[in-house]
């Protein structure tokens, strides 16, 4: 054994069975191995206190062990029944909802006291809001196909045609969804079973891990809630596709989903690696339209399958109302002057503020050109005048336009899980604006972030959490920072 690992309590790849003792944000369950030689922490993600599990040592130190959940042995006596299918993607679904905002809470502030240096978080903190919908929240869903599934009563792998979510914690297994997640739409999850059963059928074979080959490999649906309608994508290899008839499959979906059903792509993709993207590859039209459009705070956006749409609307509207109510505070700072939405994706917090503010002027930046487009023609659809949207990255975009230094009053701010580069921050602060609404869904980043604001004068105001994913560990925050 490397001297290195020999100091080390624990061993990377050891399988543990540890019991939970507490929280730590990002949904990190902690762990205490005591001995003779003291006490020795270790994480392990999607966990949280009660529980006893079966975890593998993926990081080791000298004083802390990160792990990655195989299984949970014993549940906490804090869970409850739920009637949904337990799934990866909501590690907290049995937990009481009370119980989740606590934690997601408490370990968030703490974040902001530790990380931002923020001493007064308990003063500042607004509100936490929770998501309207606890159940049936998401309006897009990915179901992997699998050769390789999961018998749930022997604990083990079996070769069998799969549809549903990866197992957790392995890449090469699925897990059969047999009903309702609870996460996403209760027809579409209960109509799953029907859908492995046709596509079984053909005689055609689904994903391969291991071996890099198959024909079937994801099935990927998306909702609009302001017309109920469902947009499916099914994604395929092209090898073997002569002999699928996507006509019929797409018959097969609106005799389910009958008036749902708004259309059907077909995207091909023959990417071997373990983590391609779901979507990736050239995509066509099947049947019936290729977008869906949803309604946020009264605007229309149309979405399309690969473009990015918050994944819980009624939650985002919270989301966004937080972020206006923060900037419309302070209407000198807003009415007739110019505001940059950096970090824009398809525009939406740009329009809404557009539209109850007086001769506002907002400038809009994103690095994803096709998101530029969509936000302007939701702009435009939506007959809202005054924006600009510029396709280009936020630090060489305000590197380009000097010109906006000391005429930006206010900057709402929503980065990617990354946070702000610290050269694109420094311009940001450069711009010299009264007042920045950051908007963030990942804390940690934000809260470094918050250090260097801090440093260059802003002060942290409020902050709000919004629960836009119930049953996960994520959480965001809406943080005001006023200058002086
Ligand atoms: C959380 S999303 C913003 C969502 C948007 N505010 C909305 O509500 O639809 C983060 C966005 O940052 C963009 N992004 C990431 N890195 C960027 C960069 N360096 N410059 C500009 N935009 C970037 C991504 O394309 C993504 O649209």
């Amino acid at each position: 054994m490397p001297r290195r690992e020999r100091n080390k309590f624990v061993k990377r790849g050891q399988i543990l069975e540890l019991k939970i003792e507490d929280y730590a944000f990002g949904g990190k369950g902690i762990a205490r191995i005591r001995s003779e030689k003291g006490e020795f922490v270790v994480f392990v993600p999607n966990t949280l206190p009660g529980q006893t599990v079966k975890a593998q040592v993926k990081k080791s130190s000298k004083k802390y062990a990160e792990c990655k959940l195989m299984d949970v042995l014993i549940p906490s006596e804090d869970e409850v029944e739920v009637p949904y299918q337990d799934i990866p993607g909501a590690p907290y679904i049995q937990l009481p909802i009370e119980l989740q905002h606590k934690y997601k809470k408490e370990s968030t502030l703490s974040l902001f006291q530790r990380i931002g240096k923020v001493e007064n978080i308990e003063d500042v903190f607004d509100e936490f809001v929770s998501s309207p919908n606890l159940f049936h929240y998401r309006n897009k869903m990915e179901y992997g196909f699998s050769a390789i599934g999961y018998d749930r009563e022997n604990k083990t792998d079996i070769d069998e045609f799969t549809l549903g979510f990866k197992r957790r914690g392995t890449w090469w297994m699925g897990d059969n969804l047999e009903k309702d997640s609870g996460l996403f739409d209760k027809q579409v999850e209960d109509s799953i079973r029907v859908i492995r059963t046709y596509c079984e059928d053909t005689g055609l074979q689904p994903w391969h891990g291991p071996r890099r080959e198959g024909f079937f490999r994801y099935f990927v649906v998306r909702k609009s809630y302001k017309t109920n309608e469902l947009l499916f994508n099914l994604v395929t290899t092209s090898d073997g596709l002569s002999s699928f008839d996507l006509n019929a499959f797409s018959t097969l979906l609106k005799d389910i989903f009958e008036e749902r059903f708004a259309g059907l792509l077909h995207t091909i993709n023959d990417e071997t690696g373990d983590r391609t993207i779901a979507t990736s590859g050239s995509i066509t039209l099947v049947s019936g339209k290729d977008k869906i459009v949803e309604e946020l705070l009264g605007l229309n956006f149309e979405i399309s399958m690969k473009s990015f749409f918050q994944t819980n609307p009624k939650s985002a509207e919270k989301l966004y109302s937080k972020v206006i109510d923060y900037a419309l505070e302070k209407r000198e700072a807003i009415d007739n002057t110019v505001v940059m939405d950096l970090f824009c994706g398809t525009g939406t917090i740009g329009q809404i503020l557009a539209s109850r503010s007086e001769n506002t002027k907002i400038i809009g930046v994103d690095i994803v050109a096709s998101a530029i487009e969509d936000a302007k023609k939701n702009a435009k659809r939506n007959h809202i005048e005054g924006l600009e949207f510029y396709a280009a990255d936020v630090g060489k975009f305000l590197y380009q336009h000097p010109e906006y230094k000391n005429k930006i009053r206010t900057i709402i701010l929503d980065p990617a899980r990354a946070g702000i580069v610290p050269k694109t921050l420094s311009k940001i602060i450069a711009l010299n604006a009264d007042r920045i609404v950051y908007v963030s869904c990942n804390p940690a980043t934000q809260a470094r972030d918050t250090v260097e604001l801090v440093n260059n004068g802003y002060q942290l105001k409020k902050i709000s959490l919004v629960d836009q994913f119930p049953h996960t560990a994520h959480i965001e925050t809406v943080v005001l920072f006023e200058k002086g």
